[in-house]
C-alpha cells in the first residue's frame, strides 16, 4: 500500500493491520489507515472491494451479526475498539452512521432527533427543544420543518429525510460521522446540499464517506483512500489522488478502465 506525505492532522481513528471476515470470506486484508481529525476521508473503489465493511467495523456495527469478526486494531480515543470491554452503545453514539437509503424512524421529525439524545442524556424540555432546533439548523432543514416538527418524518422528501438522518446522527454529538453512499438515492439538488453540509460539519466532526461518485470524492474529501479487493491500495490528499495517483490500479480506476 502507498501512503504518502503523512497527513499533519492528528488521527481521530487509526486502523492498524485490520482483517475482517464474513465467515470464511476474508473481506478486508491487513488494512492500515488514519482518519485525520476535522477532515473528510473519501473511500472509493469498485463494488465489493470492502468500503462499507470498513465503515461497519469503525462503530462495530458488524457485531450485530454472528459469524463476522475483525482482528487487528482500531484505535479511537486511545483505546482499541475491537476489544471486549467496549460499551457498544457509547461507541455508536461517539461514532455515528448515516446509511445509503434515508431511514427515518417511524415517528415525528422532533422525536427522530430526541430519541437518540434521550438514550444518552437527560435534557429538560427546553434544552431538548434547543438541541432539536440546533441540529435542524445545522443541516439547513429548520426553515422547511419548523412548523411541522410533530408531523411524521415519513412525509418528508428523500433529500429532507437524509438531512434529518444526518441531524439525528449529530444530535448525540459524536466525534466521528460515517456516511455510506449518503447521496446515491438523491436528486442532484439534494446531493449538492448534502455536499455543502459535509464541508460545514467537518469543522466539528471527523467524517468518513463511502462514495461511487468520484467527482463527489474530489469535491468533498480532503483525503481519499482507494480500495481494491479488500485492500487499501493508496491513501493521499484528494488533489493528488485525482491528478497524479501513484499506483497503476488507482489510475486505471479513476480513469474508468474498470469498476
Ligand atoms: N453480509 C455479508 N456476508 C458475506 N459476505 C459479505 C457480506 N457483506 C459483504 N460481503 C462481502 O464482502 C466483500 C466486501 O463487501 P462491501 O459491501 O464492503 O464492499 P463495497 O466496496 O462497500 O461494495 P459496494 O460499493 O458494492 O457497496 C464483498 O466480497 C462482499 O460480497
Amino acid at each position: 500500500m502507498t501512503v504518502v506525505e503523512k497527513n499533519p492532522a492528528p488521527a481521530a481513528i487509526s486502523v492498524r493491520n485490520l482483517d475482517f471476515y464474513y465467515g470464511a470470506n476474508h473481506a478486508l486484508k491487513n488494512i492500515s489507515i488514519d482518519f485525520p481529525q476535522g477532515q473528510v476521508t473519501g473511500m472509493i473503489g469498485p463494488s465489493g472491494c470492502g468500503k462499507s465493511t470498513l465503515l461497519r467495523v469503525l462503530n462495530r456495527m458488524y457485531d450485530l451479526y454472528p459469524g463476522q469478526r475483525a482482528t487487528g486494531e482500531v484505535i479511537f480515543d486511545g483505546c482499541n475498539i475491537l476489544g471486549p470491554r467496549v460499551n457498544l452503545n457509547v461507541l455508536r453514539s461517539r461514532v455515528g452512521m448515516v446509511f445509503q437509503k434515508p431511514t427515518p424512524f417511524p415517528m415525528s421529525i422532533y422525536d427522530n432527533i430526541a430519541f437518540g439524545v434521550r438514550l444518552h442524556e437527560r435534557l429538560d424540555r427546553a434544552a431538548m427543544d434547543g438541541r432539536v432546533e440546533d441540529v435542524l439548523r445545522r443541516v439547513a432543514l429548520w426553515p422547511e420543518v419548523r412548523d411541522r416538527l410533530h408531523d411524521s418524518a415519513a412525509a418528508l422528501s428523500g433529500g429532507q429525510q437524509q438531512r434529518l438522518c444526518i441531524a439525528r446522527t449529530i444530535a448525540t454529538r459524536p466525534e466521528v460521522v460515517l456516511l455510506d453512499e449518503p447521496t446515491s438515492a438523491l436528486d442532484p439538488v439534494s446531493t449538492a446540499r448534502i455536499e455543502e453540509l459535509l464541508d460545514e460539519l467537518k469543522a466539528d466532526f471527523t467524517i468518513a464517506i463511502v462514495t461511487h461518485n468520484l467527482q463527489q470524492a474530489a469535491r468533498c474529501a480532503d483525503q481519499v483512500a482507494f480500495f481494491y479487493m479488500g485492500e487499501v491500495v493508496e491513501v493521499d490528499g484528494a488533489d493528488r489522488m485525482f491528478t497524479a495517483p501513484r499506483e497503476k490500479r488507482t489510475q486505471d480506476y479513476i480513469t474508468g478502465r474498470f469498476g
